[in-house]
């Protein structure tokens, strides 16, 4: 982004030129990124929104505010821009918490500022008020910019920490999820069981039905799995056809109980259709409780239980052995 020129002209009041083309040099950089190609849905979204905003401002600027027409400042095109941020965040896949508040504020600046910008086009450029509303409007048309920044800055911290295919967050977002947790088992007393599952034979699923139908397998058991399982239950992709799931306030056992119960509910329908008809997959998995050890070590037993229950014939779920410390 160009640097701001902020200093006046010799022309220049305090309120006119020079405060003008700051925000619409500012809005200018903003439409210079609509050239860059989108990166994908959510910057595509997002680059809509500040165009659609940086269009609406600039014709107000002008016209309206500046002219003190108060018949050219246009509605603001609020549902349009809402529209886009939405599409941006959703495109950005589950666990966005991060993002609606920081919708919701770039909203409440653009609802000002379209106040700001009608009581200006009202206002007599002479009075000491307008000034102060122009000092006002600059600097809340620039925090929109920077609200612009701030979410495109968090939805590549959403994107980065998500596998793309399943839109789960990935092995970062998971070792700083059993930390807290692992916090918490030790200070609350609260149980939380971790679950390292695998889909059988997923191999002869890419072989048979080629790597699409694969993925898509990927993708479907995900949903499944998010949607079966409580909110503030963690899912993870931890590579390949792995994952892990983390079930705060359940016991190893109890875990068992609800990893077969998904089990079964995935082993009893197709997951996917294919063209030769519908897709049945099984999955296995081994559970392990987060204790005071090391993580990697929870994670470890998990696995061990997981390879314990591929080896005695999969479609099934195994707690971790006592031994495995
Ligand atoms: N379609 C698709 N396949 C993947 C992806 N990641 C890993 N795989 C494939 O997953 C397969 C895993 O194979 P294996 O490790 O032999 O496991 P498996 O065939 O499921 O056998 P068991 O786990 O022993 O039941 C490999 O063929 C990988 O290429 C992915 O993102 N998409």
């Amino acid at each position: 982004m160009r640097a701001l020129a902020l200093m006046p002209t010799a022309e220049s009041s305090a309120w006119s030129a020079p405060h003008l083309s700051v925000i619409e040099s500012r809005c200018d950089d903003a439409a210079s990124l609509a050239v860059q190609p989108p990166s994908s849905a959510d910057t595509e979204a997002l680059r809509l929104a500040r165009q659609i905003y940086a269009a609406w401002l600039q014709r107000c600027l002008r016209l309206g505010a500046y002219r003190q027409n108060p018949g050219a400042v246009a509605a603001l095109p609020r549902a349009a821009i809402e529209h886009q941020l939405d599409q941006a965040i959703e495109a950005c896949g589950p666990d966005t918490a991060d993002l609606p508040p920081l919708r919701e504020a770039q909203l409440q600046r653009l609802d000002e500022l379209c106040l700001l910008i009608n009581a200006l086009a009202a206002t007599d450029k002479q009075q000491l008020r307008a000034m102060q509303t122009w000092d006002r409007l600059i600097d809340l048309g620039l925090d929109v910019l920077q609200g612009f920044a701030d979410l495109e800055v968090a939805l590549a911290a959403q994107r980065a920490a998500h596998d793309p295919l399943t839109g789960l967050p990935g092995r970062a977002a998971l070792q700083q999820r059993l930390q807290g947790e692992q916090s918490l088992v030790s200070r609350q007393g609260r149980p939380c069981a971790v679950v390292m599952l695998d889909v059988d034979h997923f191999k002869c699923v890419n072989d048979q039905h080629g790597h699409q139908t694969g993925d898509r397998v990927l993708t479907a058991l995900a949903r499944l799995m998010r949607s079966t399982l409580r909110p503030y239950d963690g899912v993870y992709r931890y590579g390949g056809e792995e994952f892990v799931l983390v079930l705060p306030g359940a016991t190893a056992a109890q875990a068992v109980r609800i990893v077969d119960r998904m089990r079964q509910a995935i082993a009893q329908r197709p997951l996917v259709q294919t063209q030769t008809g519908g897709l049945h997959i099984s999955i296995s998995a081994g559970v392990a409780a987060l204790t005071d050890r090391a993580i990697a070590q929870t994670l470890r037993c998990a696995d061990l239980a997981l390879y314990n229950a591929k080896a005695e014939g999969r479609d099934q779920v195994r707690l971790e052995r006592g031994t495995c410390r």
